[in-house]
């Protein structure tokens, strides 16, 4: 995937300009960046469904359009309505054949494959229930291994562990670690929360204030390139292997500040 000279603007606000970035198969990039900074628009970018302002983005040389079977979705997390008609394994057999699943789910190798899915990702217990009646994080699993069920060349992920426990946090970012590390998916990864995952990332991009910066994360998650970007002091801490973030100006905190000395994402 490639961006060139690419930049997105919402009447004067500027989201970022003059970005140019390749993305890998097989690499993890872990976008960051305080509430209303782009990231969702990034990966709308990257899905078609945005056009930029400025500049080019192309998956696998050609330009990004909607639908594209090149590219897996972890979307935000959205409930369904109560009566919606759709198991929780229907779901997830979207990703195997979105056009054909009512007929390709009763084959048995699709059948083996999402009921393997649906246990890697600790659903089988509800696969049958009706979509509308599940928990936020059961569906968010559910919607991993949707995205999953596809061997997408790039694999987008709004906010993926959200709404989970830590054991299921673990269990399905090492499953897109896997996809990415051994399978050879380029894996786009929004958070605000970098430290489940930050073993995983190879690479950043941080948004913030209309600016970016891409590099590993010991190039970009530090007090001096932060400062820059937020034009206040901003303390990035390592402790343990984890980084805390303290001082993101206000108008641009986190709702993740779950603990004291975790007041900001990294
Ligand atoms: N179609 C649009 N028209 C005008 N403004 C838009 C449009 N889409 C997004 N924006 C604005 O662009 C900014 C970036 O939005 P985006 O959803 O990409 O942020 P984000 O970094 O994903 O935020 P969050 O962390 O809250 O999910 C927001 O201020 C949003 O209101």
């Amino acid at each position: 995937m490639r961006l060139r000279d690419a930049g997105l603007s919402f009447g004067e606000r500027t989201l970022w300009k003059n970005l140019d970035l390749d993305i890998n198969a097989g690499e993890f990039l872990a976008v960051l960046g305080p509430n209303g900074s782009g990231k969702t628009s990034f990966l709308k970018v990257l899905l078609g469904l945005q056009p930029l302002s400025g500049g080019t983005v192309t998956i696998n040389g050609r330009n990004v359009h909607r639908g594209s079977r090149d590219i897996g979705y972890i979307p935000q997390q959205k409930s369904f309505s109560p009566g919606t008609p759709l198991r929780g394994r229907d779901l997830v057999g979207l990703g195997v054949d979105g056009d054909h699943w009512g007929l390709r789910l009763r084959r048995a190798p699709v059948r083996r494959r999402v009921d393997r899915l649906l246990e890697q990702v600790g659903a089988l217990a509800y696969a049958d229930e009706p979509v509308g009646r599940l928990s936020g994080g059961e569906l968010q699993r559910l919607r991993a291994a949707q995205a999953l069920a596809t061997n997408p060349d790039l694999l987008l992920c709004d906010e993926p562990l959200l709404s989970l426990d830590l054991h299921h946090q673990q269990a399905i970012s090492s499953l897109i670690e896997r996809r990415c590390h051994d399978d050879g998916s380029a894996v786009v990864f929004v958070t605000h929360e970098i430290n489940p995952v930050i073993e995983y990332v190879d690479r950043v991009l941080y948004l913030a204030g209309g600016q970016f910066r891409t590099g590993t994360p010991s190039e970009v998650l530090r007090s001096d390139v932060l400062s820059e970007m937020y034009g206040s002091r901003v303390e990035v801490l390592r402790s343990h292997g984890r980084i805390v973030v303290l001082g993101i100006p206000d108008a641009t905190t986190h709702h993740h500040g779950e603990s004291e000395g975790d007041l900001g994402p990294a």
